[in-house]
């Protein structure tokens, strides 16, 4: 007998629920995700991730006094501490961008005058200013693997038009901009999803901001979750990307690829979902960005290799595309390099796991589940 009796385990805690949040609601019969009560698609039709972020935060959308504050600091914030550059620099190009991720958050949390101050104002500034800074180490990766020099942030540009600028050192279109101020919205907030779970399992045993931020970034690594938005450009990329192709013609590839990768039973990322199993509330919403990438890139072969693995997907197995789907070839499509995807998805998720960890820590109960002992009986030396 283990620590308890009980016989009913969930693996992978499928279906349990574990605590109550206000933060975010998703609701897989309705195919729908509510941040602090507002519908997911109406926030990425009109409101900047600068408003969801303040809005996932306190529980409301800013007056015009509040964003203006907030859109003043984080503009004044961006800019790249010495030491975090300094650390980067000190690893090596063949290690992940996650890893260069989690090592500048960490570095991040060991500057801050606030870090082991844990009222609740010292944690929305800390909040505050790790999606104000995160987005400089991002796009210094990605240009130090190009062997670019940094970009320094401008201040008359908003989050993600600095962000683009940051990583490409030009401005964006328009209609890359709101391609990418979508994704992040979209990315900012999923309920108890693992690397949430992760935040508040360190938040739980009192531990700081930063720990829980880095240990949601190791959680988030990983290809079941946030790295499956890498792993279907992988996908594209092993199909073959070929621009002057049709998109019926890429469809045709795209297809036969997914019937044999099935035969293989393989999984395939980018599909799936532990909640929705009717479709991801968020994807028509990212897919509408990607085909607007499509158009202003003229990449309708894209479209082909996308189609093509989503019908084969759904013919053979009736499993749906999640939110990782469409975003992995629209940050392609922009021009990131494929490993600096997930990247991406942290800096919108710090906005939902930081969300979490001043919810969990307002009511807090150390996260500490049974298990049932499965091992030899006791036995002596
Ligand atoms: C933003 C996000 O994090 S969204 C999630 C991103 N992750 C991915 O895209 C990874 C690919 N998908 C998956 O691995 C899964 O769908 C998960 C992990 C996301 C959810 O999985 P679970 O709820 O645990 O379901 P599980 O993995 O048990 O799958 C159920 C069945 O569907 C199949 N299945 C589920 N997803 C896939 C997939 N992507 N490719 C092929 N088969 C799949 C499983 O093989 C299994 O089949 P079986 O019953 O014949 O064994
Ligand atoms: O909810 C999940 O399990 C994964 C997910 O879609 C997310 O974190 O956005």
């Amino acid at each position: 007998m283990g620590e308890t009796d009980i016989k009913d385990i969930k693996k992978g805690l499928d279906g349990v629920v574990a605590d109550y949040t206000a933060v975010s609601k998703v609701n897989p019969d309705t195919n729908s995700l509510l941040y602090r009560g507002y519908p997911v698609q109406e926030l990425a039709a009109r409101k900047s991730f600068e408003e969801v972020a303040l809005l996932l935060w306190t529980g409301e959308l800013p007056s015009a006094d509040e964003l203006a504050e907030f859109t003043a600091f984080e503009r004044s914030h961006r800019a790249m501490e010495a030491n975090v550059k300094a650390a980067i620099d000190l690893l090596p190009l063949t290690c992940h961008p996650m890893d260069v991720a989690r090592t500048a958050v960490s570095v991040l949390g060991a500057n801050h005058p606030l870090a082991e101050d844990s009222s609740r104002e010292a944690e929305l500034s800390k909040a505050k200013s790790l999606l104000a800074q995160f987005p400089a180490a991002v796009a210094y990766d990605q240009r130090r693997r190009r062997g670019q020099e940094p970009v320094e942030p401008r201040e008359d540009l908003d989050y993600s038009q600095n962000f683009l600028w940051m990583t490409f050192g030009e401005e964006a279109a328009p209609a890359v901009v709101d391609a990418f101020r979508v994704s992040m919205v979209l990315y900012a907030e999923h309920s108890f999803n693992a690397s949430t779970f992760t935040a508040r399992v360190i938040t739980s045993t009192l531990s700081d901001l930063h720990s829980a931020v880095v240990g949601a970034i190791g959680a988030l690594k990983g290809p079941l979750h946030g790295g499956a938005n890498e792993a279907v450009m992988h996908t594209f990329e092993e199909i073959g990307i070929r621009k002057d192709e049709s998109r019926a013609e890429a469809a045709t590839r795209a297809k036969a690829w997914m019937e044999d990768a099935l035969a293989q039973k393989k999984k395939v990322m980018g599909f799936g979902h532990r909640v929705y199993k009717k479709g991801d509330s968020r994807v028509p919403t990212m897919k509408s960005a990607l085909d607007a990438m499509i158009e202003h890139f003229g990449r309708d072969e894209m479209l082909g290799l996308y189609d093509g693995l989503e019908q084969a997907m759904g013919e053979a197995k009736n499993i749906k595309p999640n939110l990782d789907y469409p975003a992995g070839p629209t940050y392609h499509l922009m021009g990131f390099d494929t490993q600096m995807f997930t990247p991406l998805f942290i800096a919108s998720r710090i906005t939902g796991w930081t969300s979490h960890i001043m919810e969990q820590r307002a009511a807090n109960s150390l996260i500490r589940p049974l298990s049932e002992y499965n091992g030899p009986d006791e036995r002596h030396l």
